[in-house]
């Protein structure tokens, strides 16, 4: 299988994380949604990934909400895209636990481990991993068919209307704009009804137009669906689509920001960036709100 076989075979279902642990002042280490009484899609707790000596991952308590968008920031290598592979079930942690849907990921064997990926997580990149010689439909349908099944064409017809592409199914990957193809391939990840959408930069490649009919796409499918979506980025306009932002920095959960504006998000950001004192707080419920600097010494 094709390195573009696989990610399009990792990418058709996903689970996803959410975010628990971060010192919160209302709700005392309690993720926001969850401590409004909604279960967690994805549950992690004391997270750590080391490769060698690189310790990627230091021990992350992290809820996502069922229903909920949250962006994931941070600096460079803070960590951010090994917490979504671990939450995904795509890398394995060195220590502690992610539960997806209910399901603790570390207790199940590989094979078990690919079928509940196929299931219930979904994956975008910012690379699309469209097979070229294949139509938007036949895209859709082929991570089901590498796991054995034959979607119905009503399947891939609603996967693709979901994203707004009905029309769009007989179009090969060269026919169509950058961001259909990212809509193609979210519609490819979405077709199992994943209980988790993770999106590791995935407008990181359209220009700002696209990227932003990319991002209201994520926020429709959160709020008609209620489709639980966690998506890496660098760029704050792109975070403020989410309910709930949160920060790494050196593999460690710094804070987190409810309802923030891009201007938040930048602010923030920025004082990670001077050297953590800055910006540094942890936002709660009320939207836009920074509420408690506890981790501003981190
Ligand atoms: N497979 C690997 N082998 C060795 N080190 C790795 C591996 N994957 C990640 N790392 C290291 O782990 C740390 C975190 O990397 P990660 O890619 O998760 O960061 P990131 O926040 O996503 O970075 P960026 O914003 O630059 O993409 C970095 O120091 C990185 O070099």
């Amino acid at each position: 299988m094709t390195t573009t076989d696989e990610s399009a075979a990792a990418s058709a279902g996903v689970p996803v994380a959410a975010s628990a642990g971060v010192p919160v002042a209302a709700s005392a280490g309690v993720p926001v949604a969850a401590s409004a009484g909604v279960p967690a899609a994805v549950r992690i707790r004391a997270l750590r990934r080391s490769y060698g000596d690189v310790t990627a991952l230091d021990g992350v308590d992290l809820d996502f909400a069922a229903g909920t968008f949250t962006a994931v920031m941070g600096p460079s290598g803070s960590g951010k895209s090994t917490l979504l592979q671990c939450a995904a079930g795509l890398d394995r942690p060195t220590s502690g636990t992610v539960t997806v849907d209910g399901t603790d990921l570390g207790g199940l064997s590989e094979r078990r481990l690919t079928l509940l990926r196929r299931e219930r997580i979904g994956f975008v990149f910012q690379a699309f991993n469209l097979l070229p010689s294949l139509t938007a439909a036949q895209n859709v349908a082929l991570p089901m068919r590498l796991a054995g099944r034959r979607p119905s064409r009503a399947a891939v017809r609603q996967a693709l209307a979901r994203v707004g592409l009905a029309e769009r199914a007989g179009h090969r990957p060269a026919q169509l704009s950058g961001g259909q193809q990212q809509r193609v391939a979210l519609a490819r990840a979405l077709i199992t009804r994943p209980a988790v959408l993770f999106g590791d930069e995935p407008t990181g490649a359209l220009d700002t137009t696209t990227s932003r009919d990319v991002l209201a796409l994520l926020r429709e499918l959160v709020d008609r669906e209620g489709q639980t979506t966690v998506m890496v980025t660098h760029d704050p306009v792109a975070a403020a689509y989410a309910d709930r932002v949160v920060f790494l920095v050196d593999g460690r959960l710094h804070g987190e920001l409810a309802g923030a504006s891009a201007e938040g998000v930048a602010s923030y950001m920025a004082g990670l960036e001077r050297g953590a004192s800055g910006g540094a707080s942890v936002g709660v419920k009320a939207a836009g709100s920074v509420v408690d600097g506890e981790r501003a010494a981190c």
